[in-house]
């Protein structure tokens, strides 16, 4: 199958991975050559770190390296029979690249889209003749890790296309569940809100970052502790989803954190940017022990 991936960011390059370990050709794009190449060598430093632990030969690594593509032209993507879009969160950008991919896509090509929380059913409505191909596939993050994928389905998605997307992403490994559309699907409903009360809780002084995290491990199960996790999703991405939970549902439980609102402002984003919650070894570095936030 010819996969085209849109974005290779934090999500896209992982997802590209993904493909790419299912044997697939994948052609990666982005709106700058230094971004996709970004997205390669993250790439790269996976699949080293799988051939290093036994997970895979150098040979299967060079397959799926002679497998990638970059490109920074939409135009590339024609001849795609699946397409996923993980570009930025913001619905004006999202049904731009649509509008153009039109013209460029084989009509029975699908379109997954990544996003964390806007409509499908809006994004699709920037193909009106096949907007029936457009459908939700929502990868968690580190989407080369984690098994979940949500299919959503937007009013005009058609059975055939949720069903196609739905084998598609178990063939990858993956367990997808069915999700009918609503602001957040599933886990982002529940997951970002929680993060944001978290949040609250650290602006109110009640406890630093760490000790929060260590509560909700050690309290409520949880593998990665809310702010850790809200620092690897990044703030923008946090900040927009809980925008859409607000502005869709109307409801004040969604009103974004004005220290998350900050954090965003500042450029601290988390992971990403090497400072959010806690302090990292520079943009995607590691954690520097005892590096909480100090400042509200
Ligand atoms: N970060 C997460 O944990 C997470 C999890 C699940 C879903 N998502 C969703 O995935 C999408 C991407 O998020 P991310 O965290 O990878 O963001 P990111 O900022 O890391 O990457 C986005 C990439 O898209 C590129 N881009 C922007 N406009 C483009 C265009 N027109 N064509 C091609 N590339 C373009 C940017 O240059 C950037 O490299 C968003 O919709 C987000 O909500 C994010």
């Amino acid at each position: 199958m010819k996969v085209t991936v849109f974005g290779a960011g934090n999500m896209g390059a992982r997802i590209a991975e993904v493909f790419l370990k299912a044997g697939h050709a994948v052609t990666l794009i982005d709106i700058k050559e230094q971004f996709c190449e970004g997205g390669k060598k993250r790439i790269e430093g996976d699949l080293a770190g799988g051939v290093k632990r036994g997970k895979m030969t150098q040979e299967q690594m060079d397959a799926c390296l002679a497998n990638l593509t970059l490109s920074v032209d939409r135009q590339d993507a024609a001849g795609s029979d699946f397409v996923m879009e993980v570009i930025l969160e913001r619905m004006d950008l999202k049904k731009e690249l649509l509008e153009e991919l039109d013209s460029i896509l084989p009509e029975d090509c699908i379109i997954g889209t990544n996003t964390s929380a806007l409509s499908i059913t809006e994004i699709s409505n920037a193909v009106p003749n096949r907007s029936d191909k457009v459908v939700g596939c929502h990868f968690f993050n580190p989407a080369h890790i984690m098994k979940l994928v949500e299919v959503t389905k937007g009013l005009k998605t058609s059975e055939e296309t949720f069903k196609k997307a739905y084998d598609i992403m178990a063939s990858l490994g993956k367990t997808p569940v069915q999700v009918n559309e609503g602001p957040g699907f599933v886990v982002n409903r529940i997951l970002i809100p929680m993060m944001n009360e978290a949040i609250g809780i650290y602006a109110d002084g009640i406890a630093s970052p760490s000790d929060i995290d260590l509560a909700m491990q050690n309290g409520a199960g949880m593998k990665s502790g809310p702010l850790h996790t809200a620092d690897l999703v990044g703030h923008d991405i946090n900040l927009a989803i809980m925008n859409t939970l607000f502005t869709e549902t109307g409801d004040p439980k969604y009103r974004p954190h004005p220290l998350l609102k900050k954090m965003v402002r500042a450029g601290y984003l988390g992971v990403k940017t090497g400072k959010g919650f806690f302090t990292y070894d520079g943009p995607f570095g590691k954690e520097i022990p005892g590096g909480d936030l100090t400042i509200k």
